[in-house]
């Protein structure tokens, strides 16, 4: 049968991409992107938007929501100090079979720890699984009408504190109208819009960045 999506862009890291390079890994994921075939990462603009938040907070601890193929998985894993770990969830097991692969030939597996399965069932198996106390950064990239019940679960989980910075991919496009509404009205967080364009394209879309205030 014809391979997928995410296989040809696998396929297209092993064939370009410096082995143990997570640099030239997202260079040739993005050159893929735009010149074969479109897909859903975070992307080159947005994906620098991620890196210089994800600088700041500098995170001990750090949660992925919907892998994909780890391109952003790997932007994020790239930027921690030794010794951090990036829990990434996926459901999807041949998106997570690719991933890993991804992941892998970057030569960060050491830094991330992708776990198979839906955020909601996982999410309150964080502390049992991995002994986390609390995320200090929070990427939202999964199904787009999950986002805020699983911020919602993730302060019943008692998963964020004071501060904890909670990033969302897609505000706008396809949007999170529910999620929006919430993190900008709640007086528990701190909302801010980053205006950007969805991934390899011209269309608007942003990544809202929201404080945790506890
Ligand atoms: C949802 C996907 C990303 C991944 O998330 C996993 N996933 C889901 N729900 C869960 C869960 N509850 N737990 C764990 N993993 C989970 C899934 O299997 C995908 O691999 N992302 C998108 O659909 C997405 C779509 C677009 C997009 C924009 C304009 C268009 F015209 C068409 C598509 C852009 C983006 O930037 C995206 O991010
Ligand atoms: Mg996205």
């Amino acid at each position: 049968t014809r391979s997928t999506r995410p296989q040809r862009l696998l396929r297209a890291v092993q064939k370009k991409a410096i082995k143990g390079d997570p640099q030239s890994v997202i260079s040739t994921i993005d050159y893929f992107c735009r010149h074969s075939e479109w897909a859903m990462n975070v992307g080159d603009e947005k994906g620098a938007i991620l890196d210089s938040v994800v600088c700041e907070v500098s995170p001990s601890t750090a949660l992925e929501l919907g892998t994909y193929c780890g391109y952003s998985t790997v932007r994020i894993a790239r930027l921690l100090p030794p010794g951090t770990k990036l829990i990434t969830l996926e459901f999807n097991p041949d998106y997570a079979a690719v991933a890993r692969q991804i992941i892998e030939y970057s030569g960060l597996q050491d830094k991330i720890c992708l776990v198979e399965g839906a955020s909601g069932d996982l999410i309150p198996k964080m502390q049992e699984l991995f002994g986390i106390k609390t995320f200090d950064f929070v990427f939202l990239d999964h199904w787009k009408d999950r986002y805020l019940p699983d911020i919602k679960l993730l302060e019943e989980c008692q998963l964020l504190r004071k501060g904890s910075i909670l990033l969302a991919d897609n505000v706008i496009c396809p949007g999170t109208p529910d999620y929006l509404e919430y993190v900008r009205n709640s007086p528990r967080y701190e909302s801010k819009y980053f205006k950007s364009h969805l991934e390899y394209t011209k269309v608007e879309d942003g990544l809202e960045k929201s404080v945790f205030l506890g």
